[in-house]
Order: structure tokens, then sequence, then C-alpha cells
């Protein structure tokens, strides 16, 4: 299948432009096709498109909102409006109990319900994708939830002695003000009131707080591995009447391994939606 792409000017169209014009992103973790060329065409920075370009994004998200269904979009609102709360139940509860304590020692196990409670939820994001009211890829939306939920469930809370690592404060912050910025922005754009200063966060907190949140899960990782190799955990021996072994030990170093490849296609994902959403910058791609 060859491919033949062009350029459109996003005269009045910003994101929602982009989105309309084609599905995102030509890496492998993406929705779209691995490979496509793309060729992008910059319009507005600011988001003042003039009264014309607002109506028709206007009509825009009238149609989205028709062709997802209004159940849908209730259930993605209300979804949305809970997952901001929560995370910002977070961020409330970290601040109080470092400005009590003054220390990040005992911040974890003070929080961890909430944490594990709402990041579990975020399983759901993987079934939004699944049944199509979200246009993320499954895949994109799949490495990203579950590792967090690796890193809650089968890293942090398994691990009792690495909760007082610092690496812990780390991706916790970044997950925090993250999922209250990303949770946030949907809540708007589904309620038709963005204001500039949220979409501009979350496509720009990013930057900082991808790479930040990834040096936390690493060095969490790394800070367990002692414990896992002393203790044995989770790991099965020979011989036994499976025959089949596992090392928990080694899965955490191929885990740690598999950012590698994986966290750079998130973050170019992430940059992709940026230049789109930000900038106006239009995909447009055909097969012939
Ligand atoms: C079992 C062991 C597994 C181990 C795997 C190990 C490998 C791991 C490597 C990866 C490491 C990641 C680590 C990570 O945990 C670290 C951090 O998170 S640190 C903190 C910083 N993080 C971030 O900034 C996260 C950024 N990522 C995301 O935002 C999303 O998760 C992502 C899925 C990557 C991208 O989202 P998306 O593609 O959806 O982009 P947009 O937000 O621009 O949305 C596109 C359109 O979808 C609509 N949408 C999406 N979700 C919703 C929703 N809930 N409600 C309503 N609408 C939604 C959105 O509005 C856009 O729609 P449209 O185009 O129509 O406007």
């Amino acid at each position: 299948m060859g491919r033949l792409t062009e350029a459109a000017a996003a005269a009045g169209g910003g994101a929602s432009a982009a989105r309309s014009a084609g599905p995102p992103a030509p890496l492998p973790l993406s929705s779209t096709s691995p490979g496509c060329a793309a060729a992008m065409a910059s319009s507005e920075e600011d988001g003042t498109n003039g009264g014309a370009s607002e109506a028709g994004e206007e009509r825009e998200t009238a149609g989205k909102r028709t062709r997802r269904g209004l159940l849908a979009t209730a259930w993605l609102t209300f979804y949305n409006i809970a997952m901001t709360a929560g995370w910002l139940v977070l961020a409330i509860a970290m601040v109080r109990f470092y400005m009590e304590k003054g220390t990040h020692k005992g911040l974890y196990r003070s929080i961890q319900k909430t944490l594990k409670f709402f990041q579990t939820f975020a399983l759901l994001e993987i079934v939004h994708c699944l049944i199509g009211i979200v246009p993320t890829s499954v895949l994109v939306a799949g490495v990203q939830v579950s590792s967090r939920i690796f890193m809650v469930w089968l890293v942090t809370h398994s691990i009792k002695p690495i909760q007082n690592e610092e690496s812990v404060v780390l991706f916790l912050v970044a997950w925090t003000v993250t999922e209250i910025t990303r949770y946030s922005f949907y809540t708007f754009s589904l309620l038709d009131h963005l204001p500039y200063f949220v979409k501009w966060a979350r496509y720009n907190f990013f930057i900082i707080l991808y790479p930040v949140g990834v040096a936390g899960e690493l060095l969490t990782i790394y800070a367990a591995l002692p414990y896992v190799k002393k203790t044995g955990m989770f790991s099965i021996r020979l011989p036994n009447k499976y025959n089949v072994s596992f090392d928990y030990y080694y899965f955490l170093l191929i885990t740690m391994a598999s950012y590698i490849p994986l966290f750079p296609q998130l973050y170019f994902h992430m940059l992709r939606q940026r230049r789109k959403v930000l900038h106006g910058e239009v995909i447009v791609e055909k097969d012939d």
C-alpha cells in the first residue's frame, strides 16, 4: 500500500482541524499504521482563530459528541471529573503530610489507598479505547496504564522496604501533577469550556514530568532489586510439578530495559499531540 501525504492548512482549525484531518502518529505504538509519512502545516500558536473558526470548533465539538453518543459523553464526563477529584485529593494529602511531618518518610503509606484506588480505576482507559469512545490507541494507553499498575501493585505495594525511597516521591509528584492536568483537560473539553492555560499545561508539563516520572519509576525498581534477589519473592524455582521457572529479579531487569524502546514512543507521541493541538499542525494521510 503506497502512501501519499499532504499538508493541509489549518486556517480555522487548530486542534479540531488536526483531529478531523486524520489519525495521529506514524509511530509503532500509535493507532496509525507504522511508517506513514507525514507533512505538517503550522498555523495558530495561541488558540485564537476568530469568530468563524470558533463557530467551526463548536460545530465540530457538537459533532464529536453526537458521534460518540450522549451516554458515552456523560460517562466520560463523570469519569474525568471523578479522576480529577481523586488526584486532587491525593495532591492535597501529600502537601498536608509534608507540611505536618516535614519529611517524605511515611508519605506513601499515608496516601497508598487513594493512589491504588484511582490508579487502578484508570484501567478503564484501556476499555474506553477498546470500545472506541476515545480515539487513543489501545497500545499507547495499554503501555501507559499497565506500567503504572505494575509500579503501584507489583513494586511499591509489594516491596515495603522501598516505600520510603525519595524516588517514590519523584514519580508520585510527577503522576499527580500530570493527572490533575490531564483529567481536567478532558473534563473541560467535554464541557466545551477549555481554558487556554489548562490546554497549555496539558501539552507542556509532560515535557519535564514524563522524564521525571520515568526516572522515579526506574530508580524505585532499581532500589527494589537487592530485596527481590535476597527474598526470591514472586519467583518460581525448579523443580516443580509444572516444570516452569520464573525469576522476578530478572523480570524487573527486563522491565527496566523495556523502558528504553517504549518510553521514547510515548514521549514522541505526546510531542506530536502537542504540535497538533498547540501549533495547529495538521497531518493528512492518504492511502493510494
Ligand atoms: C507488566 C509490566 C509492564 C511494564 C511496561 C514497562 C514499559 C513502560 C515504559 C513507559 C513508561 C511510562 C511511565 C509513566 O508512568 C510515567 C509517567 O506518567 S510520568 C508523568 C508524566 N506523564 C505524562 O505526561 C503522561 C502522558 N501520557 C498521556 O497523557 C496518555 O497516557 C497517553 C495515552 C500517552 C496519551 O494520550 P492520548 O493519545 O489520549 O492523547 P490526548 O490526551 O491528546 O487525547 C487524544 C484524544 O483522545 C481524547 N481522550 C483521551 N482520553 C479521554 C478521556 N478520558 N475523556 C475524554 N476524551 C479523551 C482526547 O480528548 C483527544 O480527543 P480528540 O482528538 O477528539 O480531541
